[in-house]
């Protein structure tokens, strides 16, 4: 299985996605991960991946607490089903995909910029590899 994390839109400054790199970095040493931008009018994510887990971001969506999102990891890893993360650009989500997602997670009720969506869900699958692994990261 693998998880993806597709952004939409460039970060403004490309120093911005560092930390999200260097989580998924750590993270791949647990799991396949693959972080990169996508254009929705040029990738059709939903016929990429049919099976897929989709997970949106947006800051309306469910709260959950890094326990209850290091089961949902555990439990796709489990199925061997992949889980697809979407963060919109600065207009969001796109709202004809919005409805298609399996789960719209919010990572706070705060509306944050995309890079930094980015980089504190890259933080929490990390953190849910290390709690699934018994790593002492998350301590
Ligand atoms: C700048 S925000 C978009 C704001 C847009 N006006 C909206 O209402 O969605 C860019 C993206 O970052 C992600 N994001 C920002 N804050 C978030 C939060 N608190 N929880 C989950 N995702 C968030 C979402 O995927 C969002 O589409």
């Amino acid at each position: 299985m693998k998880l993806y994390l597709y952004f939409i839109g460039k970060p403004r400054d490309v120093h911005s996605n560092g930390m999200a790199q260097e989580f998924v970095k750590r993270a791949s040493r647990y799991m396949a991960c693959e972080m990169r931008e996508i254009q929705p009018g040029r990738f059709d994510l939903f016929a990429r991946h049919t099976t897929a887990r989709k997970v949106f971001l947006d800051p309306a969506g469910k709260p959950m607490d890094s326990q209850a999102f290091s089961a949902l990891v555990g439990k796709a890893e489990l199925e061997a089903r992949d889980v697809v993360f979407l963060i919109g650009g600065h207009d969001g989500l796109p709202p004809e995909w919005k409805p298609k997602a399996d789960l719209l997670l919010s990572l706070s009720q705060m509306t944050m910029p995309h890079e930094l969506a980015r980089a504190v869900l890259a933080e929490q699958i990390y953190r849910a590899l290390t709690m699934l692994r018994g790593h002492p990261y998350p301590r």
